[in-house]
């Protein structure tokens, strides 16, 4: 175990951590049925931050564990808190006994997940709950009552449940046992120093604190004051070096281009497929990324788009499609800039929006960046430099998690050039440092591939106008909000849309005589038709990779011309090709029910109208027909 460094537990796990390769979760004292839980999980071995941190956590010590991107900070206090709450259950108590604090809805719906699935596989009787901000208050007293063993909120939640009365700040001193705050560092300075300054007096003296964050700031120590009791320091590394807070198994390249080249170099790096997919490419303004996917479109490439703007369902609904592999490149807003975008707003057209609904339409929790654990990006893309250091290592924390390889590409204009030094300067970059921990120049985009492009990149660029920009953004705000509400209000009219066809299937696997079976088979085709039917077309609707230009992508820019390639770049995009096949990247997922021919253009909610079903059915049942006689006169001459 790492050594204690000094009185307030200083502990530095880097000089030992070879020697503790060994150790596994059993003989770090994890519960049987959480080690059966994670293996189902295919998790096996601790992190270094589980293996320091979650002893700590189950002798009931306060800890402060800072440990780089991805590297399984939520397991290393879910672990030990859900162990802890195993020996409690079924005691008395009169509020939640574990609060776990996060600074972003995402992130709320994230580890509200992980805990449920923990909890799901050990099968023991324990209640997690999450509430968000957009909750009626009906609902946070509903989802309280019981009360839950563990709530997974944000703070500013917690305060309302609280300022409502309906959680007694009472009954809180009387069952809080553990309190976490995870991106601890993102939580004062997502303004809810106010809102833990509403909970913390109430928080009895017993209760155990963690604090998690993958880059240390004024507020973590701040926030140590404010809620911890002699905490042990847990640092797995000194954050602020390169090595420590950004997985070495990820590859941090540079291009420098002008600003108006942004678009040019993006789809060099896309079109000649030089960079591993999935692609996460982050931009500073909404409009930006409505400018990128619309430019894109018009070469073949869909994307999809992730901002601060849209309601919350449909950004955790494309977090999950992204996750699930439905699409390859995901265009994400940082929320900092987002904020930016906000106050600038706010400034300027005081008139046109009041404060509230600019409030509501910029999501004040939503976090793009911070904790939210993208699966198998391969790539990062700094289309826009992050406003801040911090802002960059988060950004290229989403990839290269848990072991996996990943690589960042930051696009460096020369007015982003000041960012850059300071973020090279965090990585202390000399020419002593390996390059596995520097930013290096990209080597796989020669000028004349650029240059090859630009022709078609400018003429391109320039249909995408401002006003196109503002139609898309309002048509996708619009798409999501109605889509949302429209599966909503149909799957209420038509539960039986929802069917489960697994269930269905079930019961029909007994062996039945010749003529039912043909039944079945029909029926099945029947049924199996409107699913699959249902199936598009809930995906069709829900598909937010989906083209937002109004002019049609025009199929000669779909493919490069073998001429415009030079040897070099061919080389390089083959190899690329060569290590994803290995890789088993591209196997492109398809959407459950996908089936060919299902035009997007059609309204996917139509194919449920009676119309629609009488004709089809009609047609189906006349074909049917034709085989049933045809099996029955099989039949008979077999018999
Ligand atoms: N012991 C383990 N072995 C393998 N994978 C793990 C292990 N623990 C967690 N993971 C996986 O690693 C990924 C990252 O975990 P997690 O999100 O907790 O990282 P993090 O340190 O919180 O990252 P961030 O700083 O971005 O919040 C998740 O997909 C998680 O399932």
């Amino acid at each position: 175990m790492g050594a204690v460094a000094n009185g307030n537990g200083e502990r530095d796990g880097r000089k030992e951590e070879e020697e503790e390769e060994e150790i596994g979760f059993e003989e770090l004292g994890v519960d049987p049925r959480l080690i059966r839980a994670l293996s189902k999980k295919s998790i096996t071995k601790p992190t270094p931050i589980q293996r320091e941190a979650i002893p700590l956590i189950l002798e009931g010590k306060d800890v402060v564990a800072r440990a780089k991107t991805g590297s399984g900070k939520t397991f290393a206090y879910l672990l030990p808190m859900l162990q802890k709450l195993f020996s409690e259950s079924g005691s008395r108590k009169t509020a939640p006994r574990t609060f776990i604090l996060v600074p972003t809805r995402e992130l709320c719906q994230q580890v509200y997940n992980e805990a449920s699935s923990l909890l799901e596989f050990c099968r023991v009787q324990l209640k997690v709950v999450q509430l968000t901000a957009s909750m009626p208050v009906a609902d946070m007293r509903t989802a309280l009552a019981g009360p839950p063993d563990i709530v997974v909120s944000t703070p500013a939640c917690i305060s309302t449940c609280m300022s409502k009365g309906v959680l007694q700040t009472s009954n809180i001193k009387d069952s809080l046992s553990l309190l976490v705050l995870d991106e601890a560092d993102l939580l004062l300075s997502y303004g809810y120093e106010n809102d833990l300054k509403t909970l913390i007096p109430h928080v009895p003296r017993r209760c155990q604190c963690l604090l998690m964050s993958a880059t240390s700031s004024s507020d973590v120590e701040k926030l140590k004051k404010l809620v911890l009791h002699n905490p042990v320091i847990l640092t797995l590394s000194e954050a602020g070096h390169s090595d420590d807070i950004i997985p070495k198994t990820v590859q941090q390249f540079w291009i420098s281009c002008s600003a108006h080249d942004k678009l040019l170099y993006i789809l060099a790096l896309l079109k000649l497929e030089l960079i591993q997919k999935k692609v996460l490419i982050f931009l500073n303004s909404i409009d930006m990324g409505y400018r990128l996917k619309l430019f894109l479109e018009q070469f073949g490439i869909n994307s999809g788009v992730l901002n601060a703007e849209l309601p919350q369902n449909s950004r955790l609904h494309i977090l999950e499609e992204f996750n699930a592999g439905l699409f390859d490149y995901l265009i994400a807003t940082d929320d900092g800039q987002t904020k930016k975008e906000q106050t600038s707003k706010e400034n300027h057209i005081q008139s046109r929006y009041s404060k509230k609904k600019l409030r509501q339409k910029l999501d004040a929790e939503f976090g793009v960046v911070r904790g939210i654990d993208f699966k198998n990006v391969f790539t990062v893309v700094n289309l826009d430099m992050p406003q801040s250091s911090a802002g960059y290592v988060h950004r290229i924390g989403r990839t290269g998690r848990a072991y996996n390889t990943g690589a960042s590409v930051s696009l460096v204009s020369p007015e982003e050039e000041e960012i850059f030094e300071e973020i090279k300067l965090m990585f202390g970059d000399d020419e002593k440092q390996d390059s596995s921990k520097s930013i290096e120049p990209f080597p796989l985009l020669t000028k004349n591939a650029v240059e090859s492009l630009r022709y078609r990149a400018e003429d391109v660029a320039k249909g995408v106008t401002k006003v196109a920009i503002r139609e898309a953004r309002a048509q996708d705000l619009r798409n999501e909000i109605l889509n949302s509400e429209k599966l909503k209000s149909h799957f209420e009219v038509n539960p039986r849309d929802l069917g489960n066809k697994e269930n269905f299937g079930g019961r029909y696997s007994c062996h039945l005589e010749f003529n039912f079976i043909c039944f079945c088979m029909i029926f099945w085709e029947q049924f199996n038709s409107q699913c699959i039917i249902l199936a598009s077309a809930t995906a069709d609707l829900l598909k937010h990779d989906k083209l937002l230009s109004k002019k049609a992508p025009s199929s000669h820019l779909r493919e490069v011309p073998e001429y415009l390639l030079d040897p070099t770049t061919k080389e390089a995009s083959k190899i690329l090709k060569l290590s994803r096949a290995a890789m088993k990247i591209d196997t492109k997922k398809r959407r459950p029910g996908f089936k060919k021919g299902f035009g997007r253009s059609r309204d996917p909610l139509k194919t449920f109208s009676a119309e629609e079903k009488s004709h089809k059915g009609e047609k189906r049942r006349k074909d049917n027909d034709e085989v049933i006689k045809h099996k029955k006169k099989k039949a008979k001459q077999g018999m």
